[in-house]
């Protein structure tokens, strides 16, 4: 894991946009693995700013987002599918058929999953997955107990969960309680990942992630075993690590080992 520790929650947005630029530039027909919630709204911002001015496009890119809400059709407002056109899809350059989030109005939610399976190993697999992370650790809703090699499947959300997601529900409002969420296996097979987390809410789940043991009970410590994934926090969030100093040093060092690097690629 690589762990970057950044002042505050902009810091974290304006990281993650310089990895999905980054990658978009490198191959422009990526694969991009998407996430829901808080977290990344200001990362999509922030790339819906660069698309604008010219500096990346997403014209031969396709996506795939991590879940849905079972029971609620993509034009639902609280749906996922709905979120992700309003935060980022209707503002950039995409082709909305190349975007894939799972359909949460499926007749039969389990062949949609094992669909949505075949349809990311047509399209070559993620290149890079973008996750957030709950308080209880999970990824996707991948809850705590979720099998490590899980797949595309219809998960039930835990109460503390739905809680947390009720913000965005009008009070009265139905909220659904399953859900269809790649699996922790499909996260590990993208061949990067990206984890934002900002706050000081998220600091026990972070400090579980990364120093904890890999644990079903903490879903999100299964990317201990990814060998690319990134950990990009603010120090709210990083609060609670017990070897913080230790990370920043890491980086520190990876740092200066990139600028001889690109001091020799120069000569
Ligand atoms: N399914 C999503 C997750 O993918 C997300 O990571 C989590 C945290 O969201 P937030 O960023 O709003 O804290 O919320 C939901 O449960």
């Amino acid at each position: 894991m690589q762990i970057v520790i950044l002042n505050d929650a902009a810091e974290v947005a304006a990281y993650g946009a310089d990895i999905f630029s980054t990658q978009l530039q490198r191959k422009a027909e990526s694969v991009l693995g998407l996430a829901t919630g808080s977290t990344p709204v200001a990362l999509y911002q922030e790339l819906i700013r660069r698309n604008r001015e010219g500096e990346l496009s997403f014209k031969d890119a396709t996506t795939f987002n991590l879940d849905e809400y079972l029971g609620l059709e993509g034009s639902h407002p609280q749906s996922y599918r709905h979120f992700m056109n309003e935060q980022l899809f209707n503002h950039i350059d995409i082709d909305i058929d190349n975007t894939h989030v799972p359909p949460g109005d499926a007749k039969n939610p389990i062949t949609a999953c094992q669909d949505y399976e075949a349809r990311m190993a047509a399209a070559g697999g993620v290149d890079i997955q973008l996750l957030g992370i709950g308080r209880n650790g999970h990824i996707g809703f991948n809850e705590p107990s979720s099998g490590l090699t899980s797949r595309t499947r219809v998960k039930t959300l835990t109460k503390e969960t739905i809680e947390d997601n009720a913000r965005f529900f009008e009070e009265g409002e139905y909220q659904p309680h399953l859900s269809i969420t790649m699996g922790i296996g499909t996260i590990l097979d993208a061949k990067k990942v990206v984890l934002l987390a900002t706050g000081e809410n998220k600091a026990d789940a972070i400090q579980a992630m990364v120093e904890g043991p890999l644990t079903a009970s903490c879903p999100a410590s299964a990317l201990q075993l990814h060998k690319d994934a990134v950990i990009v926090i603010d120090l709210l969030a990083a609060s609670k690590l017990k070897n913080i100093e230790f990370y920043q040093h890491i980086e520190a060092e990876n740092q200066k080992l990139q600028d001889y690097l690109a001091s020799v690629a120069s000569l």
